[in-house]
């Protein structure tokens, strides 16, 4: 019983540690699992080209899915990826989604997509790698386009399709979501509302950008690449908790920001929005 998935990166609009209400869009970049079933009992995850990489989460999602449908199993659970691990880019979540549905497949059930990545956000809660369930992450991972959440209840509040290009810039640090300082993104709650307000009314550039000063404040990150990108593009943020920081535009407005962001150390690359979100392959 094999089968593999894969499903995108995301980058943010909206974060959602202040309020617990976020935001984000899927990213042309993949994370692919493949799943293993047999009936050892035991699930054992790895990572490719990282084999010190913590693998509760892909193990939880393998389990969770499981015993969601009455079936003991065990077997292994293998990612691949090109998105840096607690980079901002919602690895952890592209990595749930994509192993949450290519089990599904491996045990011959369905379910649709909304409620797959609900497993995969309560598996990742209880792999401890999320302060919020970050179903704003995972909804964008595997439904594609920009969703709005509420991850107090796993709710989807809007999802659109736009078309965007997309530059990305990830610094050679890591910055893990469950180390970050909630009390202090809880003080920045009311600009974030106004974010949340402005991604409901489809503002999701200008949301992006009021996101990214304050939580540039709030996490002590820099805010000079997004001094950088504007006024130019559409958007500019840092993603999640960090350290990458992400703009939309045209294509010429991302070129531009790249050149920019290729003088800091770390990694710049091109892509856009993708709108299909997760699948099987
Ligand atoms: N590609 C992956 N394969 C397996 N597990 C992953 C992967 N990416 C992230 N994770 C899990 O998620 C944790 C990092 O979560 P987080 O800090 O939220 O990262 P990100 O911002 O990249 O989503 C890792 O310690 C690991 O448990
Ligand atoms: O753990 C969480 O609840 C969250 C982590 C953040 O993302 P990263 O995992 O990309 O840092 C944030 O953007 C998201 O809204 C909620």
């Amino acid at each position: 019983m094999r089968a593999t998935a894969r499903a995108p990166a995301a980058g943010t609009v909206l974060n959602a540690l202040a309020t617990g209400r976020g935001s984000a869009f899927a990213i042309d970049e993949y994370v692919h699992a493949t799943v293993d079933l047999d009936d050892a009992g035991e699930v054992t995850g790895e990572v490719a080209d990282f084999p010190d990489a913590d693998t509760t989460l892909i193990e939880a999602c393998v389990e969770t899915v499981a015993r969601e449908h009455d079936r003991d199993v065990g077997g292994t659970v293998r990612t691949q990826t090109a998105i840096p691990m607690a980079g901002g880019l919602k690895s952890s979540s592209a990595a749930a989604n994509a192993t949450v549905l290519a089990t599904l497949d491996a045990l011959g059930v369905e379910m649709n997509r909304e409620d797959a990545c609900r497993l995969g956000v309560q598996a990742a809660r209880e792999a401890g790698v999320t302060i919020t369930g970050a179903f704003d992450d995972a909804s964008a991972s595997m439904l594609g386009g920009v969703t709005v959440t509420d991850n107090t209840s796993d709710e989807l509040l809007a999802r659109e399709e736009p078309e965007w290009h997309v530059v990305v810039f990830t610094p050679d640090e890591r910055a893990y979501s469950a180390d970050a300082d909630v009390a202090r993104c809880e003080r920045i709650a009311g600009t974030a509302q106004v974010v949340e307000e402005l991604a409901l009314d489809s503002r999701y550039g200008e949301a992006m950008t009021v996101n990214g000063f304050a939580y540039c404040g709030a996490l002590n990150f820099d805010t000079e690449p997004m001094l950088d990108a504007l006024p130019d593009v559409r958007g500019v943020s840092l993603s999640g908790t960090g350290p990458s920081y992400v703009a939309v535009g045209t294509r010429e407005q991302m070129e531009q920001t790249q050149t920019a962001w290729a003088e800091y150390e770390g990694t710049t690359w091109l892509t856009t929005t993708q709108r299909a979100g997760a699948q099987l392959t």
